[in-house]
């Protein structure tokens, strides 16, 4: 019984929650009945989706705006992870960029970016999850409630990427560390579930600067709403990891197996397409 029963007491901090698969799982979440801390850094946004929570569940959602790229920002949000009512972590915080490594190097705020994007995506996510796992394990074994975390990966994480080198690696470094942790809690009453989805209709599109979205058939984007529900319904169970839609699962399946000698010059082919 990885994510424990829904109560007022069984509490799920989710970052990036103010927009996208972040708020999506929020909802999806607070629809089952577990009270939520939104955390991102946008608390305007936090306060209306709290708002719109509370209102739809009966429940207390709190909100905590952080930077979570920051030591203050990221010692504040491991902070709220000793209260004894979480039960659960969803790290959904995280944005690429897009571009040629070697271009993104000559300019000063692509650089800060790039910078960034490892900050948050690996360090700060490797940072939560392992005080979210210490933390939660403690309490099981102390008798307390079982515990879940839910990481949001990426379809990128399955192969590198031309055009988007660092963001790809960072969600490879995402699937390959909890799919690892996942193994390692067998026998504890935690679990590590990882969500690998592809092209979703959120702000990360405007966030990495590429409009590829809007170049690709509608079939292959998908609904922030149908991510959150897989990956909660994941979590839910403690599978390992799940990669929501056929169409994503064949894009995994390929990028795990179609040998790099052919894989990467069709990558870099269709990353400059769309302009990275
Ligand atoms: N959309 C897609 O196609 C896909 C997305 N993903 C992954 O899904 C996750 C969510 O992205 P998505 O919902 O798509 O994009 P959004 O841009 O809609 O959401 C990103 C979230 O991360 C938060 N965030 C960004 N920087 C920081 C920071 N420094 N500190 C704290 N919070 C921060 C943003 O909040 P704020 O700006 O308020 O801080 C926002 O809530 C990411 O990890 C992304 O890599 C994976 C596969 C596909
Ligand atoms: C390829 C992308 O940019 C996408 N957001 C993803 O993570 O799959």
């Amino acid at each position: 019984m990885p994510l424990p029963p829904p109560g007022p007491v069984a509490r799920v901090l989710v970052t990036g929650a103010s927009s996208g698969i972040g708020a999506a799982v929020a909802r999806a979440l607070a629809a089952r009945g577990y009270p939520t801390t939104l955390v991102a850094r946008r608390a305007d946004a936090l306060a209306d989706l709290a708002g719109e929570l509370g209102g739809l569940s009966g429940l207390e959602h709190e909100v905590h705006a952080a930077d979570l790229g920051t030591d203050a920002g990221l010692d504040d949000v491991r902070a709220l992870l000793d209260d004894e009512r979480v039960v659960g972590l969803v790290n959904a915080a995280g944005f690429g960029v897009t571009g040629r490594v070697a271009d993104l190097a000559d300019d000063a705020g692509q650089r800060a970016a790039l910078d960034g994007l490892v900050r948050l995506n690996v360090l700060a996510l490797h940072d939560l999850t392992v005080a979210a796992v210490g933390a939660l394990v403690r309490r099981a074994r102390a008798g307390g409630p079982s515990g879940a975390v839910l990481n949001v990966s990426s379809i990128t994480a399955f192969q590198p990427l031309p055009g988007a080198a660092s963001y790809a690696a960072s969600k490879a470094f995402v699937q390959s560390f909890s799919e690892a942790v996942h193994a390692e809690l067998a026998g504890t009453d935690v679990t590590l579930t990882t969500v690998s989805p592809g092209l979703t209709r959120t702000g990360f599109a405007e966030a990495a600067g590429t409009d590829a979205f809007d170049q690709v058939p509608d079939l292959v984007v998908g609904e922030a709403a149908d991510v959150a529900e897989a990956g909660v319904a994941a979590m839910a169970r403690g599978d390992r990891s799940i990669t929501p839609g056929l169409v994503n699962q064949l894009s995994a399946l390929g990028g795990r197996f179609t040998p790099r000698t052919l894989l990467l010059p069709a990558l870099k082919a269709g990353m400059e397409h769309f302009g990275a």
